[in-house]
C-alpha cells in the first residue's frame, strides 16, 4: 500500500489519475474511499483483487469500472500461465459481477473477450503475445475514454454557448471527473471546458448521499484546480433552482437505453423533475461505452442496492437507530423526455427518442 509520498502524487488532481498501469504488471488505484482526507494508492495483482477493488468502490464511475476490469483482464492472464483459457474465464466471470448496473464493465469485458478469441481462432496463442495484445486493448481502452471525455466536453460547451449568453452556470451530482473515468470526466469534463473557455459562472455541487461522491471527490478534483464550486445538501438542488442560481444540471450515466433513458446515480431522476419545474436545460454526458442499444427503455436496467450500512453511517459515525430498515438503490431511471440532451463522443442528440438514438448508435451496437 502506498501513501500520498508516492513519487507518482503531484498533490493536483488534474495530475492525478486514479487508474495507472504499472511496469512491473501490477494495476495502481487511488482509493476513493479515503478521499478527501487522504490520498491513499493500492497497487493489485490478480483478477479477483481488481472484481474486488470494483465491488468495495475502491474504485468507481461507470468508465472507470470499465477500464478496471479490462486491466483485470490483463491481470487475468499474466497470473495464469500457459492454458490458462478456463482460469481467465472464470475471472472475466468474477469481473462481470463485480457491480451490475454500469454497462460500460460488460463493454469493456467484451473488447477484451474479443481480443482472446481473435489469438485462439488463430490456432492456440502464444501467451506472450496474448498478454501484450491485452495490455494495448486495455490501455487503448483508457486512453480512448479521455479523448472521448475531452471531445465531449468540448461539443457540449459549444451548444450551451449557442443556447444562452454566458457566464453559464451549473449543478452537477455525484462524481464524473478524473476520478470516474480514464481522466478529465464526462459532466465535470464540461465544467473544465467551460473553466478552460473563461465562460463559467460557478458549479453546485450535490453532496450526493450516501456514499457522498459529491461531497468527496468532485468537490476535492474542483478545489485542488481552483474552480470555483460550492458544496450543496441533495435537498438544497430544488432550492438553488428556484432561486434562479442554475443555468444546466449537468450528468454523467452509467448506462442509457436504446430511447434515451438514463440511469444514473440515485437522485437524479429528482434533478430532472425539478429542472423540467423550473425550465432549466437537462445534460447527461456520457461516452458510448455507456450506450446499451440491446435494451429498449429504462426499466430493463438493473438498479445496484447496496448495503444499508452505507445509509446509517457516515464515515463510522452512526446516524440511526439500531434495528432500523434501510432502502439503498444506488441508481435511478431518468425518461428520455426529461433529458434536453445526451453528448457523446459519437455526437449530441437533443431531446432523446429511441428514433434519435438508432440513427446515431445503430451502426455500432447491432
Ligand atoms: C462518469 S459517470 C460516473 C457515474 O458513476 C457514478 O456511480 P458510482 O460512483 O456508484 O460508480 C455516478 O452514477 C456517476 O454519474
Amino acid at each position: 500500500m502506498l501513501n500520498k509520498n508516492d513519487s507518482s502524487f503531484t498533490g493536483n488532481a488534474r495530475s492525478v489519475s486514479a487508474i495507472d498501469w504499472l511496469p512491473e504488471g501490477k494495476l495502481k488505484l487511488l482509493d476513493q474511499r479515503k478521499l478527501p482526507t487522504e490520498e491513499v494508492y493500492i497497487e493489485l495483482s490478480t483478477a479477483a483483487d481488481a472484481a474486488a477493488a470494483i465491488k468495495d468502490m475502491v474504485v468507481r464511475g461507470a468508465p472507470a469500472i470499465g477500464i478496471t476490469a479490462a486491466y483485470g483482464v490483463v491481470l487475468s492472464v499474466l497470473k495464469s500461465g500457459p492454458d490458462s483459457t478456463d482460469q481467465v474465464a472464470r475471472d472475466i466471470e468474477v469481473l462481470a459481477a463485480s457491480r451490475p448496473t454500469a454497462v460500460n464493465l460488460f463493454w469493456a469485458l467484451d473488447r477484451m473477450k474479443r481480443v482472446i478469441q481473435q489469438h485462439e481462432s488463430n490456432g492456440s496463442p502464444v501467451e506472450a503475445l496474448l498478454q501484450e495484445a491485452l495490455l494495448q486493448e486495455a490501455q487503448l481502452i483508457h486512453e480512448q475514454d479521455i479523448a472521448a471525455n475531452k471531445k465531449m466536453g468540448a461539443s457540449a460547451v459549444a451548444l450551451m454557448r449557442a443556447r444562452q449568453s454566458t457566464p453559464i452556470r451549473v449543478l452537477t451530482h455525484c462524481n464524473t471527473g478524473a476520478l470516474a473515468t480514464g481522466g478529465y470526466g464526462t459532466a465535470l469534463g464540461v465544467v473544465r471546458r467551460l473553466q478552460e473557455e473563461n465562460v463559467l459562472g460557478h458549479v453546485y455541487a450535490d453532496e450526493t448521499r450516501p456514499w457522498l461522491q459529491g461531497a468527496r471527490l468532485t468537490a476535492w478534483e474542483l478545489v485542488q484546480e481552483g474552480i470555483p464550486v460550492t458544496l450543496n445538501a441533495d435537498v438544497a438542488a430544488g432550492h438553488l433552482m428556484q432561486a434562479g442560481k442554475i443555468d444546466w444540471v449537468v450528468v454523467g450515466a452509467d448506462r442509457i437505453t436504446a430511447n434515451g433513458d438514463t440511469a444514473n446515480k440515485i437522485g437524479t431522476y429528482s434533478l430532472a423533475v425539478l429542472a423540467k419545474h423550473h425550465g432549466l436545460k437537462f445534460m447527461v454526458v456520457a461516452p458510448e461505452s455507456t450506450i446499451d442499444m440491446q435494451l429498449r427503455t429504462g426499466q430493463d436496467i438493473p438498479i445496484e442496492e447496496r448495503e444499508g450500512d452505507e445509509i446509517v453511517a457516515v464515515k463510522g459515525q452512526i446516524i440511526a437507530p439500531q434495528g432500523v430498515h434501510t432502502f439503498n438503490p444506488v441508481f435511478d431511471v431518468t425518461p428520455h423526455d426529461l433529458i434536453d440532451a445526451i453528448v457523446t463522443e459519437k455526437g449530441i442528440i437533443e431531446y432523446p427518442n429511441e428514433t434519435k438514438m438508432r440513427a446515431l448508435f445503430a451502426k455500432t451496437c447491432d
